[in-house]
């Protein structure tokens, strides 16, 4: 009959005679093969668990080169894995508690088992190592990478920092952050987002030694311990090797996702000496790399380390703007290039920061949208242009539309379509004289999954702009899925245009196809006659730039309004 179960037992015994008879006992039973080597000595004994895999130890304490605890602790340290049952002569309580203590698994007295009782404690014992395994393995691994978490790496980083101080070298942290993460969680869903980070991870791991480590601490961010450097100067070596490696294209069935990293770099001990201050600095680092258009590392340095303490400042200061009342808008006018009339504002916010003055959006904006503030901030933005365009409308103006920027944590969030409609009836606007801007990636960002949300802001009766159109990976193509009306080109095309140029070709490109697709186009960034005149013979809708108005306060409106309502240039 076959067996049910193979163990590999190595029984550390130098009584001859107890080998023997345990040899015997082993082979009584039927459903379970007990595969013994022997050894009379922990010289031998260490010899063979190198050599050899075995699921259990069987360990007498008394040998002829060790004696007592000092045998378990040898044997223990040899084989940190594998479970021991001490067995011996010595009815000791004492001992028995102290060996359990020190990684024995059970104590068991000669002459007073049989072979089902041993058998049984085998059993249970290697169950149990197991069971202890897994829990080591899920409290200091990641499950999905099978990489050191956060613990571990806390663990690891405070080690290193002990050797690099002792040996007086060098340590390098580095902390990565996968740029197409959320792209590829939010459009092709968390399992390839999780394919992603499993192969992320072999790739970061494949560019490094063994005596570094690669820990996964949060959801598409990695640090990585380089240790004994000298000087540093290896790091933008073993950098640029993982920023190659990961920019290598995933091909996951028929989708290939073209993906790269930002690294931040903190040295040890210049630019920290906890594991807290390297971590904060590498992240800090990380950040900048990202601000300087991903797929590249950044050395931490002072300089960096002021303009994240200003970040900091204004993002407490944000906290207070609302309160204090310290955001406004202006309004840039949209024409229409065929009737060169005015035919609606772009609400642009403002920050009058009470020690830094006006201040634009780039300078907020961003921090606003990290830190959740901006659903409140948009709000507020979408209420006050709502009633400001039915002014405009009071005075005469009918028709005149308010175009709005929403940005992706705005769409996202519960409330946002009621926020809309509250915001129309408050303000008696008609829904069509409403606009939402929603940049590109905010469109993309989530997939079709936008499609439910922006169906419903246009049963509402509002229009839906894509803004800063050719600065994502999108194609018009795969645009008309959204059930958008307008798409805005991106002033950076706009501001390049020159006859018989790369830019003059894709403007005249995206305005065929936005038309083919029954899509209007606004030009943004229009400043010089020329883009305008090309514009103008490449049959654009609407244009928005400082040629024709800058943004302005609407008291400055009221007067454009009733003398420049056509283009005068
Ligand atoms: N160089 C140049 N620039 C021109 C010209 N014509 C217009 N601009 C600028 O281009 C930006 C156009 O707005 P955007 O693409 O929606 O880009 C906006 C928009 O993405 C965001 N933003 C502005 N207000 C809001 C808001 O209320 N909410 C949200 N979520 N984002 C906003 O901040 C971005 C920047 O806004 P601004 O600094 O006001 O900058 C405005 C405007 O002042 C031109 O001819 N030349």
């Amino acid at each position: 009959m076959p067996y049910a179960e193979i163990i590999r037992v190595l029984l550390i015994e130098d009584n001859p005679a107890d080998v023997r008879l345990l040899r015997e006992c082993f082979s009584e039973l039927s459903d379970v093969l007990f595969l013994v080597h022997d050894a009379n000595c922990i010289a031998s004994s260490i010899q063979l668990v190198s050599e050899k895999h075995f699921d259990v130890i069987l360990l007498d304490l008394s040998l002829p080169d060790s004696i007592g605890l000092e045998t378990l602790h040898r044997m223990h340290t040899q084989a940190p894995d594998i479970p021991i049952i001490v067995l011996t002569g010595m009815s000791d309580d004492a001992l028995a508690l102290t060996a359990m203590r020190h990684g024995a698994q059970d104590y068991l007295l000669k002459g007073q088992f049989d072979i089902n009782l041993l058998s049984r404690a085998i059993r249970y014992t290697i169950e149990r190592k197991r069971a202890e395994a897994e829990i080591k393995k899920l409290a200091y691994y990641d499950t999905l990478t099978g990489l050191p978490n956060r613990v571990l790496f806390s663990d690891r980083l405070k080690q290193a920092i002990v050797m690099a101080e002792r040996d007086k070298k060098d340590l390098a942290l580095l902390y990565l952050d996968l740029d197409q993460f959320k792209y590829v969680n939010d459009t092709l869903g968390h399992a390839y987002g999780d394919r992603l980070l499993k192969i992320s991870a072999d790739r970061i791991q494949g560019c490094l030694r063994s005596s570094d480590t690669v820990a996964r601490i949060g959801g598409d961010e990695f640090v990585i311990i380089l240790s004994l450097l000298s000087g540093g100067d290896d790091v933008p070596k073993v950098a640029d090797k993982i920023l190659e490696t990961l920019r290598k294209p995933v091909q996951f069935e028929n989708h290939t996702i073209h993906t790269s990293a930002s690294i931040g770099i903190a040295l040890y001990p210049e630019n920290g000496a906890t594991v807290d201050e390297l971590l904060k600095n590498a992240d800090i680092s990380m950040y900048q790399a990202k601000e300087k258009g991903r797929n590249n590392y950044q050395f931490f340095s002072e300089e960096m380390n002021q303009l994240a303490l200003a970040r900091q400042v204004i993002e407490s200061n944000l906290r207070q703007a609302m309160v204090r009342n310290e955001f406004f808008l202006v309004y840039q006018p949209l024409f229409d290039i065929a009737s060169r009339t005015i035919i609606g504002f772009e609400a642009l916010i403002r920050w009058h920061h009470p020690q830094h003055g006006d201040m634009l959006p780039p300078q907020f904006i961003n921090i606003a949208e990290e830190t959740g503030m901006i659903v409140a901030i948009g709000e507020w933005v979408l209420r006050t242009a709502c009633r400001q365009a039915r002014q405009w409308h009071n005075g005469g103006s009918n028709g005149l539309r308010i175009s709005v920027n929403v940005s992706a944590s705005q769409l996202k969030h519960d409330s946002f379509l009621d926020i809309v409609a509250s915001a129309l009836k408050e303000s008696d606007l008609p829904p069509g004289c409403l606009e939402l801007e929603l940049n590109e990636s905010t469109i993309i960002e989530q997939g079709e999954k936008n499609i439910p949300i922006l169906k419903k802001l246009k049963k509402l009766g509002v229009s839906l702009a894509v803004d800063d159109f050719g600065t994502g990976y999108s194609s018009l193509s795969y645009l008309k899925h959204f059930p958008i009306d307008r798409v805005k080109i991106d002033g950076t095309f706009v501001r390049d245009i020159t006859p018989g140029g790369d830019n003059a070709a894709i403007a005249e490109a995206i305005i065929f196809m936005a038309h083919s697709l029954k899509l209007n186009v606004v030009a943004e960034g229009v400043e010089q006659e020329k883009q305008y005149s090309f514009l103008h013979n490449s049959k654009c809708d609407e244009l928005q730039g400082f040629f024709m108005c800058h943004p302005l306060l609407p008291e400055d409106i009221i007067p454009l309004l009733r003398t420049y309502t056509t283009l005068t240039h």
